[in-house]
C-alpha cells in the first residue's frame, strides 16, 4: 500500500509525527495505518471531519494511540447530504464500484446518484453486476444496466460466491470504494477480494465496545499497491450539496448541450428552446436518465427550501 510514507519528521516542538492513512472512522476517533502500525487516533478539539482514505500526520502518544495533527490535501472527497446533515464517506478515491445484483431487484436511480457523486469529484464509476450465477434474472438486470453501458460505463459481471477475479483485475492497485444497497453481496465480495477482511471486521467488533454493529462503519483494506474501502449498505445517497449546475454536469451525456439553452437560467423543465429537452426529444438522451436527473434535481431544491443555509 502506497499511502503511509516513511517520513518521520520533527515539528518545531520536537514532537515527531508519522504519516498515515485513515482506515476506519468511528465518530470522533479513527484508526490510522502508519509506518509503525495501526494507531487509534483522536482529534484535537471538536473537529471530526476526516474520512476513510484521508492522509494525515499523527503524533503518537504511546499505547498504540495518537492524535491527528495534520490533514494532507485531498484529491477528492465523496460525501452525501440531505437538507440537514452531511456525511463524509471516503477521500482520495480513484474508483467507485457500484454493486448491484440479479436478485433482489436494484434501483437504477441509486446508480445514477452514485455516478453523479463520482463524476462531480472526478472519480471513475464502474458497475458490478453480482450473482451472475442466478441466471433467471440475468437478462433483465442487463437490460436495466443498458443505459449506463451505452454511456460507456464499465459493467463487470461476476458471482462473488465463485470469486472476485474479474473485479480484482480492474481494482487492484487503485483506490476504490464499494457502494450498494444492502443484500447485493458487498460483504461477500469484499471477503473474496480481501481474504483478511473477515478477520479484521471481527477484530474491530471486539476492540469497539460501543455495541454498534460493525457494518455501520466504512473500512479500508490494502489491495495490491492500492486499497479498497467497504462501506455500509447504502439505501439513500443524498446530493443536496450539489448545485443545479454541478448536477447537470455530472450527467455526462448532458455536457454537449449545457449552455446551449435559449435562456441562461433554463431549468430544463418546460422552457422553450431548451437544448436538453430538445436532445431528449431527439432520442440523444435516455428518458430514464432524464427522469433520474429530474428526481435528484427536485430533491436538491426541496432540501434547499427546507434549509436555505445550503
Ligand atoms: N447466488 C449468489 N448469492 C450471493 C452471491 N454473493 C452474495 N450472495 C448472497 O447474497 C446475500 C447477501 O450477501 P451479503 O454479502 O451479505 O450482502 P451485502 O450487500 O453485504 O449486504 P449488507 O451486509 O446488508 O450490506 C447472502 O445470502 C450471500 O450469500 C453470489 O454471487 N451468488
Ligand atoms: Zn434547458
Amino acid at each position: 500500500m502506497s499511502a503511509p510514507q516513511a517520513s518521520r519528521h520533527r515539528t518545531g516542538k520536537q514532537t515527531h509525527t508519522l504519516a498515515g492513512t485513515i482506515i476506519a472512522a468511528f465518530g470522533r476517533h479513527y484508526e490510522v495505518l502508519t509506518t509503525e502500525g495501526t494507531l487509534r487516533c483522536y482529534t484535537r478539539g471538536k473537529k471530526s471531519s476526516y474520512a476513510c482514505g484521508d492522509e494525515v500526520d499523527v503524533a503518537p502518544g504511546g499505547d498504540n494511540q495518537g492524535v491527528i495533527e495534520h490533514l494532507h490535501p485531498r484529491r477528492n472527497l465523496l460525501w452525501r447530504s440531505d437538507a440537514f446533515r452531511e456525511k463524509l464517506i471516503a477521500a482520495n478515491l480513484s474508483h467507485i464500484a457500484i454493486v448491484v445484483a440479479t436478485e433482489p431487484g436494484f434501483s437504477d436511480m441509486l446508480i445514477s446518484r452514485c455516478i453523479a457523486a463520482a463524476e462531480s469529484q472526478d472519480i471513475t464509476p464502474i458497475i458490478v453486476l453480482n450473482k451472475a450465477d442466478l441466471t433467471t434474472r440475468l437478462d433483465s438486470a442487463r437490460a436495466q444496466l443498458a443505459p449506463f453501458v451505452q454511456l460507456g460505463y464499465q459493467v463487470v459481471e461476476l458471482s462473488a460466491l465463485q470469486g472476485a477475479a474479474p473485479l480484482m483485475a480492474v481494482l487492484s492497485g487503485q483506490r476504490s470504494i464499494l457502494v450498494g444497497q444492502s443484500g447485493m453481496g458487498k460483504s461477500t465480495l469484499t471477503n473474496a477480494l480481501v481474504p483478511e477482511a473477515d478477520a479484521a471486521t471481527r477484530e474491530i467488533s471486539t476492540v469497539l465496545d460501543s455495541g454498534k454493529h460493525t457494518t455501520t462503519f466504512a473500512r479500508l483494506y490494502p489491495l495490491g499497491r492500492g486499497w479498497l474501502i467497504d462501506s455500509p449498505g447504502l439505501q439513500a445517497f443524498g446530493l443536496a450539496h450539489l448545485s443545479a449546475d454541478d448536477l447537470a454536469e455530472s450527467f455526462i451525456e448532458f455536457r454537449p448541450y449545457l449552455g446551449k439553452c435559449r435562456f441562461r437560467d433554463c431549468r430544463h423543465e418546460a422552457e422553450p428552446g431548451c437544448a436538453l429537452l430538445g436532445a431528449l426529444e431527439a432520442g440523444h438522451i435516455n428518458p430514464r436518465r432524464f427522469e433520474h436527473y429530474r428526481g435528484i434535481r427536485h430533491e436538491i431544491s426541496e432540501a434547499r427550501r427546507a434549509n436555505p443555509g445550503w
